[in-house]
């Protein structure tokens, strides 16, 4: 069984990849990072190692590395060949995998087996998004492909570059919606296959990455570095702990979950960011600041589902008020940021950045955290 996988970076090595070489796949890794690519192509092994209670020691072997930038043509070779396509290189970079992939579909020989295509981002469909980029123009390689929806969760944060062993936490959560399917799923046992992803795509961003982000712009405005020192503001845990406790309503009531066992999920993340064993920056937690407060991200869909039922999103507010001050020099998105909080009046930012239109009940009180800092 052979898997492409776009993306060699943290969640590339040290989980999905580490998933489908469990599965029994040779997993080809994609990448345009040519010093990483030459590191995995000189590799026969890395090793995956956990830390936390239950953590353990991987090794991945049994792969290959193609950097697309020097040798498309081997990725679109390889993808021809492949059972399954992931990919972890961030939603903003979906559009640009699109072309390798399209030209790898239509490299595939008459009568093979539809191609499994799996996006593991933290976004609400990415699947679909890489679909529509993929088969733009080309509607007829539609039947040649199965996209579906996933959701993943485990925190790895930035490695040392200098080599391609992965520190990981113990934890992980890979969702697969079934339904594209139809019965032919690829056999990945690490994963679980549901019926309906909306509840673990939406419980999964809008608690952890809502709550890790809420810890990352408030930890960095009081003057941490990192998220288990911004944790340990208690201050910034009250934050968190509002955050969430807004999200927590939210999920509860829309799903049907019940209350003690969420409970103990968010608790459980909480404690996942705090662990000093692996230790996480705010700056990386906060990275893209645009794409965190658009419309279907952590901090404005919840918010405005609330807003939608009358109830105003107090402590996710000030969480996008913490966010509009995040400046990073190296992050074109806060760079990005900074400029349209200079130039645009506060409605057209809310429009632009938050697609929150006005009419919207979330909109005076977004528009209100916009004008006031
Ligand atoms: N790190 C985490 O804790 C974590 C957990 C869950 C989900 N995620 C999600 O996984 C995705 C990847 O995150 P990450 O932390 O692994 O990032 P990362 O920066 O470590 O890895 C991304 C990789 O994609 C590569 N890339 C960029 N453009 C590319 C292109 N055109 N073709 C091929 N490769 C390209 C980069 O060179 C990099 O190696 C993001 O959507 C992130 O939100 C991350
Ligand atoms: O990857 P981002 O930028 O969407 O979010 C940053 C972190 O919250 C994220 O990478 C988490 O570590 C991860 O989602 C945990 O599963």
């Amino acid at each position: 069984m052979r898997a492409v996988h776009f993306g060699a970076g943290n969640i590339g090595r040290g989980f999905v990849g580490l998933l489908l070489h469990e599965a029994g796949y040779h997993v080809t890794f994609v990448d345009v990072n040519a010093d990483l690519i030459g590191m995995l192509q000189a590799a026969d092994s890395y090793a995956v190692t956990e830390v936390g209670p239950d953590a353990r020691e991987h090794v991945v072997t049994g792969f290959d590395a193609i950097d697309s930038r020097a040798d498309e043509a081997a990725a679109v070779a390889a993808i021809a060949e492949a059972d399954v396509v992931t990919c972890a290189v961030g939603p903003t970079v979906l559009r640009f995998i699109a072309p390798v992939v399209r030209a790898g579909l239509a490299a595939r020989p008459e009568g093979a087996a539809p191609l499994a295509v799996m996006a593991c981002e933290n976004a609400i469909g990415a699947s679909d998004t890489l679909a529509g980029f993929v088969l733009e123009g080309v509607p007829e390689l539609a039947d040649r492909a199965v996209f579906a929806n996933t959701a993943v969760d485990r925190i790895i944060p930035a490695q040392d570059a200098s080599g391609v062993d992965v520190v990981v936490e113990d934890f992980f959560e890979w969702s697969i919606d079934r339904t594209p399917f139809a019965g032919a799923e690829p056999t990945i046992p690490g994963a679980h296959l549901v019926d309906d992803l909306t509840p673990w795509i939406e419980r999964k961003l809008f608690t952890v990455n809502t709550g890790h982000a809420t810890t990352a712009y408030h930890g960095r405005l009081a003057g941490a570095a990192t998220i288990a020192d911004a944790l340990g503001m208690p201050a910034v845990r009250a934050e968190v702990e509002a955050a969430l406790a807004e999200t927590s309503a939210l999920l509860v009531e829309r799903f049907g979950l019940d209350a003690d066992e969420h409970a103990a999920y968010v608790a459980r993340a909480i404690q996942r960011f705090e662990n000093r064993a692996l230790p996480d920056t705010c700056e990386r937690i906060g990275r893209q600041p645009l794409r965190k407060l658009s419309r279907d991200e952590r901090f404005i869909r919840p918010a405005a589902a609330l807003a939608e039922q009358g109830v105003e999103p107090v402590a996710l507010l000030r969480a996008v008020e913490a966010a509009l001050a995040f400046d990073p020099a190296d992050d074109e998105q806060a760079v990005e940021l900074q400029r349209l909080l200079r130039e645009l009046d506060p409605e057209a930012f809310v429009a632009e950045v938050c697609g929150i239109a006005a009419g919207h009940p979330l909109q005076p009180a977004l528009v209100a955290v916009v004008a006031a800092r």
